[in-house]
């Protein structure tokens, strides 16, 4: 099955959204869609953001995330430099703000790949973004994909899914939802939404 876009109305060009959040379950496939695209179109500005998280075998520092103590991160939050930052399954991630508002300020498309907790924060204070979910293609195969990563322990994996479940219950919420049966397809249409020509 190819990816369904559910709710998608072709917007003009010249009124694009330049905000694109990408949200969806842990392990649904977000940063491999994301990669995918980029891969193709390195020219597609995705955020880096700051994580209290420990990095996974191959994840870069200023690459995948910016890694910082919980102090660092204390920091970013109280100097009011994240756009917006959330809790998720025991570690908290913040999305830059300088470096989205300059891409914003020239006109250029932005992606961030963010938690709920995080787009509905966007969704407040830039409502002219636009939200997409990606959805799996079946409970069972979101648990299979999370499992098969590898990268998690079992009570991590536990916590995520939990949390997944509320996530899905939020899909209304968004502008459009992707399902991710297949990669290529999903990149191919993140990037219509983003809007890069
Ligand atoms: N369409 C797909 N079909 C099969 N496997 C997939 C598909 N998309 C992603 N995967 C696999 O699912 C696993 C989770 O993918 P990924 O790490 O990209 O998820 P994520 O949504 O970014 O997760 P998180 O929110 O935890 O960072 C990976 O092992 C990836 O290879
Ligand atoms: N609210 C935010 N959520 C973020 C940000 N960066 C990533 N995330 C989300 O966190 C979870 C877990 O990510 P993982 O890399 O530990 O698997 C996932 O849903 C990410 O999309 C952020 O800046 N803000």
């Amino acid at each position: 099955m190819a990816a369904t876009p559910r709710g998608t109305t072709p917007v003009p060009p010249d009124v694009r959204p330049r905000l694109t959040v990408l949200s969806g379950p842990s392990g649904v496939g977000k940063s491999t869609v994301v990669a995918h695209m980029r891969k193709e179109h390195p020219e597609v500005w995705l955020s880096v953001s700051a994580t209290t998280r420990k990095p996974r075998p191959g994840e870069k520092h200023g690459v995948h995330y910016f890694f910082v103590t919980d102090d660092e991160m204390d920091k970013l939050i109280a100097n009011g430099e994240l756009l917006e930052w959330a809790e998720f399954a025991g570690n908290r991630y913040g999305t830059p703000r300088a470096a989205v508002q300059e891409r914003l300020e020239k006109g250029e498309p932005v992606l961030l790949e963010i938690d709920l907790q995080g787009a509905r924060l966007v969704r407040e204070s830039m409502p002219e973004a636009q939200l997409v979910f990606l959805a799996p293609p079946s409970w069972e195969e979101l648990v299979r994909r999370l499992t098969g990563r590898g990268t998690e322990p079992p009570e991590v994996i536990e916590r995520r899914l939990q949390a997944a479940k509320t996530e899905l219950a939020a899909e209304p919420e968004f502008d459009t939802t992707l399902v991710n049966t297949s990669v290529e397809d999903v990149a191919r249409e993140l990037l219509a939404l983003v809007g890069v020509v």
